[in-house]
């Protein structure tokens, strides 16, 4: 994979008319996604080979049709990863981005008496445990990157799945990521629990969910560049986590995983921070932010990074600490608000604060998560590995396709809400 990533970083590969690769596109979903365009958008700024990177994972066409609607066919490498192979979404799309390549490329006159399938060869790889497949859907084996089948999905953004960030960033700073990794596994397996950070943290996201009623987890980073990792975490820790029965068969009696959501920082105070504040539920919420912006900014004499830290000091000392009565009374304030201005105090969260996001904090804070998933999944007794749910979602939308496409006897066997919704379609598909 580095081998591969340094050639087109050096620009010895190139399209199939002889340019070299600009915009690298990764077609892939769930882990084979998530992973990738996360860190991607943390690492921006060490993005020095003057590639860039686009990710296709949703079967809306809109999806691909967004994402390649300005791209030049003759600088871009596709990346279509996909851990089985076997998946409805990515092989569509990539089909749907072949037949868009081979078009474009013809349009421009790049083919140059290339074969349909040499221009394939140049313009896509892959990414995935079942190479017999990839070598059936026409990507050279050759060009095919593999991994082992014990990984899963959502913990595979740091095998061969990350070869779209290998290329945009380069073999080094994927080591560098990789070494956080590796570092975090270290402590996890080390340290004694008193010391160690994800089980700490597992222990008590297990103690607000059990004995203090938790429904839901916040993460709420304070860096723009991490915009995507509590999208990230969703499926890590709730893909995980979300079972109601145990790894030896029987039903749970008690709750398990955690809604995570959340926003970056300032934007989710300007949301939804008021029912974390003073809202009926309680909603733990982790904070991550970082010493040293990646932008150094003035506005006049003030240092926006300041003023943007001064914010998450300020919510985590809110959340902790609240309003009294008291207090709000000795502003002065009208006695029949009195009530409504009160923050009670006391709402869990926990901060995580580095020097800089780098990719080795990076590696360090994923690897800090996947381990704390892990952790509540040994407490809740539950198999963290497997994901039963996602399956009969999948099976029934293939079977409904025939209804769909208007085999009647097909659509009158589904229950009368699925009926009439799939009557609406037909009746206004034009
Ligand atoms: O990488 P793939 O085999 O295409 O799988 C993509 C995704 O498929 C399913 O939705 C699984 O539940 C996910 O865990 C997986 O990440």
């Amino acid at each position: 994979m580095y081998a591969f990533a340094d050639r087109v970083r050096s620009g010895e590969w190139t399209g199939v008319s002889g340019k070299r690769i600009e915009t690298v596109v990764n077609i892939g979903i769930g882990g084979s996604d998530l992973g990738p365009v996360m860190v991607y958008e943390a690492l921006k700024p060490y993005a020095d080979a003057g590639i860039s990177a686009r990710f296709i994972s949703n079967i809306d066409p809109t999806d691909v049709a967004e994402k390649v609607s300005d791209l030049d066919p003759e600088t871009t490498l596709f990346i279509v990863a996909s851990k089985t192979f076997g998946t409805l979404e990515t092989l569509t799309n990539a089909r749907v981005a072949r037949d868009w390549l081979l078009t474009a490329l013809g349009e421009a006159n790049a083919l140059q008496g290339k074969t349909a399938e040499e221009a394939v060869a140049q313009h896509f790889i892959a990414v995935s445990t079942a190479l017999d497949k990839v070598a059936a859907f026409g990507i050279d084996p050759e060009n095919a990157f593999g991994f082992w089948d014990w990984v899963g999905g959502r913990y595979s953004v740091d095998s061969a799945i990350g070869t779209s960030l290998a290329i945009v960033f380069g073999p080094k700073v994927f080591e560098e990521f990789l070494a956080g990794f590796h570092a975090m596994d270290e402590h996890f397996r080390t340290a004694p629990f008193e010391k160690n950070v994800p089980v700490l943290m597992g222990l008590l996201n297990v103690w607000n969910v059990n004995f203090l009623g938790a429904e839901t987890h916040a993460v709420l980073p304070y860096d723009q560049y991490l915009h995507r990792f509590p999208a990230y975490l969703q499926q890590l820790t709730m893909e995980s986590n979300g079972k109601s029965v145990r790894a030896d068969g029987s039903f749970v009696d008690y709750s398990t995983g955690e809604v995570f959501w959340g926003e970056p920082g300032t934007n989710g105070q300007h949301a939804f921070y008021q029912l974390i504040h003073q809202g009926t539920r309680l909603i733990p919420a982790d904070f991550l932010a970082f010493a040293n912006p990646a932008h150094p900014t003035k506005d006049g004499e003030q240092d926006v990074h300041e003023l943007f830290l001064a914010n998450f000091f300020a919510q985590t000392q809110a959340l902790a600490f609240g309003k009294t009565e008291d207090e709000v009374r000795a502003e002065g304030t009208a006695e029949h608000v009195v009530n409504a201005r009160i923050f009670s105090g006391n709402r869990p969260s926990t901060s995580i604060m580095a020097s800089r996001l780098t990719p080795r904090v990076l590696g360090e804070l994923i690897a800090l998560y996947e381990h704390i998933t892990f952790v509540q999944g040994i407490v809740w007794g539950i198999d963290s590995f497997d994901q039963w749910g996602v399956e009969l979602g999948k099976k029934l939308a293939l079977d409904l396709v025939p209804a769909i496409e208007g085999d009647r006897e097909v659509l009158e066997r589904q229950d009368s809400s699925t009926a009439s919704l799939i009557d609406y379609y037909l009746k206004h598909r034009k």
